[in-house]
């Protein structure tokens, strides 16, 4: 297969969506009643088509749109140059070079965000040009099946604008033990990670005792997202640390975590204070961290955070997954990444199944003993919903909501983070 058969980027069409979501406790309050996301499709002049998937604030959107704007013409096996592009796109926007958006955002994060979706989308065109699968493009498969953990929330169920959710109220360690089994039972999951950072800490540890105690088989996180203090940190990491694989993000930044790890074999994982690969010296020379959780849709694409677990693997650190909202896309190229990454040893997160609509047809990307088959068709191995793309990009535009920017809150509590469109 040449590139003149698998074509050059012909179009690029870039849907915001909107799609329902639970009322999901954090640190910041409660999930809006919408999801919103953004698909990425890119056509050839051979007619072939490669999907992307990523957040969508307004301003994330509008570099996307710029970005697909100047990529006809181009090579979909050039990798390089679609980052080049994406640079020269972003810097002429904003007068400047490079990633620099206006002085704003200066992590590498900012070019990384906004070239992910159309990375994504390039590989699924490779796959379909060549009939090989992500996975193989990623260096192949080291396991058929991926496993993700089940993402527990504290909810209140009775906020208004989320009465379709069936998952009933989540206050409780007894209600959270409710939640965990019916994700066990529906989806087979045997790592549970609980969405901490909500409730007065004693109330969160009390019920990491009783998801302990009602599943002592199963792999046990909390993740409180930085809400704690160093102290109140210490005393989770030794109250928990016989019943937890890890413990994520339990106070923000560097100083802090390393300053906890000092005090516990416990391993400490991160997705707030490592987002970008400038973070990795600083938290290796602190042993801030031992486990990292890669996010593609953050680090720049599925080939980027393969160079991340090659990096975690010479340091010696743990390589994990993140998970935002998202649809089945994004599940599609986690499920690719984290079979082609050897050392991506624990179960990825994931929101899916909180998730209630779709964009992509149905069949591609089951659960069972809590794991995703790696889809063995050409590229990501998943087909869009025409139909459903467009009823949700209709709820988009009706549902009277736009992403909210965690970027001022994230700046709060992570001393020296920059500002950027990243999401947790
Ligand atoms: O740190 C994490 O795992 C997350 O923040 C993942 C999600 O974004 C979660 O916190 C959420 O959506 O509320």
């Amino acid at each position: 297969m040449t590139v003149s058969e698998a074509g050059r980027v012909s179009r690029v069409v870039v849907t915001p969506v909107a799609f329902r979501d639970p009322p999901l406790l954090n640190v910041v309050g409660v999930h809006q009643p919408y999801v919103l996301r953004t698909i990425v499709q890119v056509h050839t002049d051979e007619g072939l088509v490669g999907l992307g998937e990523t957040y969508a604030d307004q301003a994330h959107v509008e570099r996307l749109e710029a970005v697909a704007a100047a990529l006809p013409g181009a090579d979909v096996f050039d990798l390089h140059a679609l980052r080049r592009i994406v640079g020269e796109t972003l810097g002429a926007a904003t007068g400047g070079a490079g990633a620099s958006f206006g002085g704003m955002l200066e992590v590498s994060s900012a070019v990384d965000t906004v070239v992910s979706p159309f990375e994504v989308a390039l590989l699924d065109l490779q796959g379909r040009a060549t009939g090989r699968p992500v996975s193989d493009l990623l260096g192949g498969a080291v396991r058929d099946r991926v496993p993700f953990s089940a993402y527990l929330f504290y909810k209140w169920a009775g906020h208004p604008g989320h009465e379709e959710d069936t998952w009933g109220e989540g206050r409780t360690p007894e209600q959270l033990v409710e939640q965990a089994r019916r994700m066990i039972s529906e989806y087979g999951f045997t790592a549970v990670k609980l969405k901490g950072g909500v409730y007065e800490p004693r109330h969160e540890f009390e019920t990491v005792e009783a998801l302990a105690a009602a599943f002592p088989g199963h792999a046990l996180r909390i993740d409180p997202n930085g809400a704690w203090t160093v102290e109140t940190s210490i005393k989770a990491a030794d109250r928990l640390s016989g019943l937890l694989e890890y413990l994520e993000d339990p106070t923000p930044g560097i100083p802090g975590m390393a300053e906890v790890s000092r005090h516990t074999d416990l391993p400490l994982a991160t997705n707030m204070c490592v987002i970008a690969f400038e973070h990795l010296k600083p938290a290796v020379a602190a042993d801030a961290v031992q486990v990292v959780l890669s996010d593609h849709h953050l680090w720049g694409g599925l080939r980027r955070s393969a160079l991340l677990g090659g990096i975690c693997e010479t340091f010696g650190m743990g390589l994990s997954m993140h998970s935002n909202s998202h649809l089945g896309v994004s599940l599609a190229a986690m499920t690719h990444l984290a079979a082609a990454t050897p050392n991506l040893t624990y179960a990825c997160d994931t929101h899916y199944p909180w998730k209630t609509e779709e964009v992509v047809k149905p069949g591609a990307l089951e659960f069972s003993g809590g794991s995703v088959a790696v889809p063995k068709g050409p590229g990501l191995g998943v087909e869009l919903d025409e139909d459903a793309l467009a009823a949700l990009h209709e709820q988009y535009l009706t549902c009277g909501q736009r992403a909210r920017e965690d970027t001022a809150y994230m700046a709060s509590i992570v001393p020296g983070f920059t500002p950027n469109t990243s999401r947790w």
